[in-house]
């Protein structure tokens, strides 16, 4: 068997369709019979000039003389038997029905349909077809494609290789797929066209198309997981977890949510400025003086600005002297860094029963300490004997860069100490309580270079207590015994950088920054890879939230009351249709006639519906005396008329 052309060159005309390649040898294939081939003109010759293949195997015509004198009618060159050369019509006989003059005064034509594409009259009629068509051998012989059709589906298989180049989806394939779905998908033939532009349709509520015109028909719909892939699995393998988020994420934040929409009865005012419903964070019963000098209270509320969550932390007690003290907030606000919770206001208040002054900061939902998550009654590293190397330089690096922004802003942080900074996700943390000491506590006698190389000091104290899992371990009589610890503990790089902090040695932020450029490296690659995790996660959603949609205009026509009584919506047309291809992507039995409950194979249908594209499908009525043969592409125009009729009488 001579071997088909396939090349990248645009030869690829003749490589036959997915289907065949995928339904194996017997399907016939789309080559051209020789005996038409020897009389057809390739088409490479009419598009190229020449044909790579020929004499290679090409079973086209490649005589230049045949295409001058118009063998086979010289069609494939526009000079067949009508050319540019031809004589001009005349018709014999005049036409019997003349055009009126007065057709020119009649009213412009105007269709009832707006832009909605025309029905096409055999999808909008379903042809019955009995039951003997359930020998599936007739639809594994793929229709003899002309060259044109060749070509195209040619290019089109080219670009379809582009994202789909696993077959993600291929429910034949598929370890869950019955035979039932087998023999339906093995009647597929899967000739992509040119035409399914599935963004391009206006009238779609729920995609409104943001360009009006594509040069090349983009497949958007087509399934295609990113990278990092946590399993590897065969092309034909898939299991739930492709398909949606990890369930530690999802539970993550679904607890994270349900935190934030937590609401409470209690004393507290029921509205401070803009702010209501609060929610006390702070469950410690003692409260400490020891950062700011007053007790504080930390509480999660409502904006009815703009609907946000905030935590609004109240410093009990303090009544403010100097109104330009609360001003410094506003320099403070527009510092903004990945590793400070960010500032937005403050405000003198009465409304607790005394003065005091309330701070407005960013909400981040389960977040601890640093204090509640290493010292706390549940640590996170209870299990090891320490806590591991590399989440302190990660505390560390991430603390070097809050300080290189306050610093570089001409701040300085005041705020160094394990219960000011939040933990708010796995290794993620975050300077808090930022300018609060600025306001209550300035302190013109101490200049800003001394605050600064105290935020320096207090890095190195809270390393010194994390590493050696203790807050006693930074007294300056345990130091030494302290500094020991970490030696037998760790590495010398990170003994090293805690004793000079600790010691007062680290003088600015720049110098710090160079010592630890290594490890600011290894974090930098750390977090690259989180992002890319997060945003293939982020991919699979995305896909979910477009198939839920088309989940939802199936829910909306299928099985309406207000038209059971009607014949027209439901068991007629192309909602009979259409409900049939509902019972087909979820209600599918094996041959036993048990339920199938397989979720490769809803997705895989409702991304082809989506795609709307030419796979042939078979429906069967639900007294199996019918089957429908008709493709997604006919139903997705099903579902878009009906989905369209819905809106025209509905309310949005
Ligand atoms: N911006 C915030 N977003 C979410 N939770 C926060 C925020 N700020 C503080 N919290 C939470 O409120 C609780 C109390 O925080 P706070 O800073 O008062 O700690 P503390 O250990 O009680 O300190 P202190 O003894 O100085 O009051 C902590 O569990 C903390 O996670």
């Amino acid at each position: 068997m001579a071997e088909r052309p396939s090349t990248a060159s645009g030869d690829r005309a003749r490589t036959p369709p997915p289907s065949d390649r995928r339904l194996g040898a017997h399907a016939s294939s789309p080559r051209p019979r020789t005996k038409d081939s020897n009389n057809t003109v390739c088409r490479n010759l009419t598009i190229y000039g020449y044909c790579r293949y020929d004499g290679k195997g090409c079973a086209f015509n490649h005589d230049p003389q045949s295409q001058k004198t118009g063998l086979n009618g010289g069609n494939s060159l526009g000079r067949g038997k009508f050319n540019v050369d031809s004589p001009s019509f005349t018709p014999s006989t005049p036409p019997k029905n003349i055009i009126s003059p007065k057709a020119v005064d009649a009213a412009p034509f105007t269709p009832r349909a707006g832009t909605a594409p025309p029905p096409m009259i055999g999808a909008l009629t379903p042809t019955p077809v009995q039951p003997q068509f359930q020998d599936t051998t007739n639809f594994l012989m793929p229709q003899p494609m002309d060259q044109q059709q060749s070509y195209h589906a040619g290019l089109q298989h080219g670009f379809d290789n582009m994202g789909h180049g696993d077959n993600v989806f291929s429910p034949t394939k598929s370890p869950l797929c019955t035979n039932a779905m087998k023999n339906a998908a093995a009647m597929a033939s899967y000739e992509y066209t040119s035409q399914v532009n599935p963004y391009a349709q206006g009238q779609d509520i729920f995609y409104q198309p943001t360009q009006s015109t594509y040069t090349i028909p983009l497949n958007y719909l087509n399934y295609a997981p990113i990278a990092p892939y946590t399993q590897k699995l065969l092309t034909f393998q898939k299991n739930i977890h492709s398909f949606f988020l990890s369930d530690n994420l999802r539970e993550e934040l679904q607890r994270k949510s349900e935190a934030a929409r937590q609401v409470l009865h209690s004393s507290l005012p029921s509205s401070l400025n803009e702010y209501h419903s609060l929610v006390p964070l702070d469950m410690s019963p003692q409260k400490s003086t020891q950062t700011f000098g007053y007790s504080s209270w930390v509480y999660k509320a409502f904006s009815t600005e703009d609907a946000h969550i905030y935590a609004l932390r109240r410093i009990e007690g303090f009544r403010l002297s100097n109104e330009n003290d609360i001003r410094v907030v506003q320099r403070w606000k527009k510092v903004t860094s990945a590793n400070i919770v960010t500032i937005h206001n403050a405000w003198t208040t009465t409304k607790f029963g005394d003065s005091s002054i309330v701070f407005v900061y960013d909400y981040h939902p389960l977040s601890k300490t640093l204090m509640e998550a290493h010292f706390g009654p549940n640590p996170i590293f209870a299990g090891s004997r320490h806590v591991p190397e590399n989440v302190i330089w990660s505390y560390i690096v991430q603390l070097a860069s809050a300080l290189k922004t306050i610093h570089g802003t001409g701040l300085a942080a005041r705020v160094l100490d394990l219960s000011k900074v939040l933990l708010t996700s796995k290794m993620r943390i975050r300077l808090n309580c930022v300018g609060i000491l600025d306001v209550i506590a300035s302190d013109p006698a101490k200049n800003l270079t001394d605050n600064q190389l105290e935020d320096f000091r207090k890095l190195g104290e809270m390393m010194l207590a994390i590493a050696c899992n203790s807050p006693l371990a930074v007294t300056p009589q345990n130091f030494t015994k302290s500094m020991d610890y970490v030696g037998k503990q760790y590495s010398s790089g990170l003994r090293e950088v805690i004793q000079s902090l600790y010691q007062g040695h680290v003088k600015n932020i720049d110098e710090f920054s160079k010592v630890i450029a290594p490890h600011i490296l290894q974090n930098f690659n750390a977090s690259l890879h989180s992002e890319d995790a997060l945003e293939s996660e982020l991919h699979k959603e995305l896909e979910n939230g477009r198939l839920f949609r088309l989940v939802s205009k199936l829910g909306f026509i299928n099985e309406r009351p207000e038209f059971d009584h009607d014949p027209r919506w439901s068991e007629t047309g192309d909602r009979y249709l259409i409900k049939l291809f509902r019972d087909f992507v979820f209600h599918s039995v094996d041959e036993a006639g048990h339920p199938v409950v397989d979720i490769a194979h809803v997705v895989t249908c409702l991304n082809k519906l989506d795609a709307g594209i030419d796979e042939k499908i078979m429906l069967v009525s639900r007294d199996s005396l019918n089957c429908f043969v008709t493709s997604y592409k006919d139903m997705k125009r099903n579902i878009e008329n009906a989905f369209q009729d819905l809106l025209k009488n509905g309310r949005r």
